[in-house]
């Protein structure tokens, strides 16, 4: 598949309004992709040598708008591929929207994903430190919570071996543990953070997010739990096919998403 992100224009704009944290107006990304005309491996790998590829246009989202105002907690639902991650990428500044502007004070913006920059072929303390840097933690920063990370993830003794050696339950906590250790920044954006590993550590993986959500931060969550949105949020957004399908209290989101899922 053929990646294209944008033209990497940062905008420095803030809201107009210091009651409003986070404002969207008319954002539409727009990604460039492969067509994959290939029938067999064999003629995939005679178009690559011949840069036979023809790529289309697809739109992942499609004039979004909408503001977040300080303290507000707000869940985002949708289906599968209906352009939430790319709105939250596009919001914390790690992708430029095709159209449209996001006014934000980029600065006090943490985005917290997972499943991105681990080595398999590194150690368990290697990807630490390769992970962290990914998230924009610096060395120094690593070396004093190195400890603390290693035990909310309890992966004491598992350090020196290899990633590929690890369970996916033992890669996500590593991941959760080494995302979430920083102190709770001004505005917080969750990516499908929650519901990782055995049913234990997701209980204590909860409690960290719920004390991230409820400690004054302005927040958005994107999750497949609708119960996770009814129970945290003061607001829900439904995104679909990459259009802003309905915003308001989560329950009637909610309901209207889940009303869509089952009819
Ligand atoms: N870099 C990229 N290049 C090409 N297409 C992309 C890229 N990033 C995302 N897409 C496409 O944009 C659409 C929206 O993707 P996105 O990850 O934002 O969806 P999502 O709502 O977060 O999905 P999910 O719930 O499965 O995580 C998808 O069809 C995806 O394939």
């Amino acid at each position: 598949m053929g990646i294209w992100e944008g033209h990497r224009r940062a905008s420095r704009r803030m809201p107009r309004d210091p009651a409003v944290d986070i404002e969207v107006r008319n954002v539409t990304m727009e990604f460039r992709r492969a067509k994959d005309e290939a029938t067999s491996l064999k003629e995939l790998a005679v178009r690559t040598l011949r840069r036979q590829h023809s790529y289309e246009t697809f739109r992942a989202l499609d004039r979004v708008s909408f503001s977040i105002r300080k303290g507000e907690v707000v869940g985002i639902v949708g289906t599968n591929g209906s352009g939430k991650s790319t709105l939250l990428k596009i919001i914390s500044g790690a992708l430029v929207p095709t159209c449209g502007q996001v006014l934000v004070d980029k600065s006090k913006v943490q985005l917290l994903t997972l499943g991105t920059g681990f080595d398999l072929e590194l150690t368990g303390r290697e990807n630490v430190y390769l992970n962290g840097a990914i998230i924009g933690y610096t060395k120094r920063y690593i070396d004093e919570k190195y400890d603390q990370i290693v035990a909310f993830a309890e992966l004491e003794g598992f350090m020196e071996e290899k990633v590929r050696n690890y369970s996916s339950g033992m890669v996500s906590r590593l991941g959760f543990a080494i995302a979430t250790v920083r102190d709770t920044p001004e505005i917080l954006i969750l990516d499908e953070v929650l519901s990782v590993g055995d049913l234990f550590f997701r209980k204590k993986s909860e409690a960290r997010i719920r004390e991230m959500i409820h400690g004054g931060s302005t927040v958005l969550i994107v999750s497949h739990s609708t119960s996770v949105i009814r129970g945290n949020c003061s607001k829900a957004i439904w995104i679909e096919k990459g259009k802003l399908r309905a915003m308001g209290d989560p329950k009637s989101v909610c309901d209207a998403y889940e009303g869509m899922k089952g009819g």
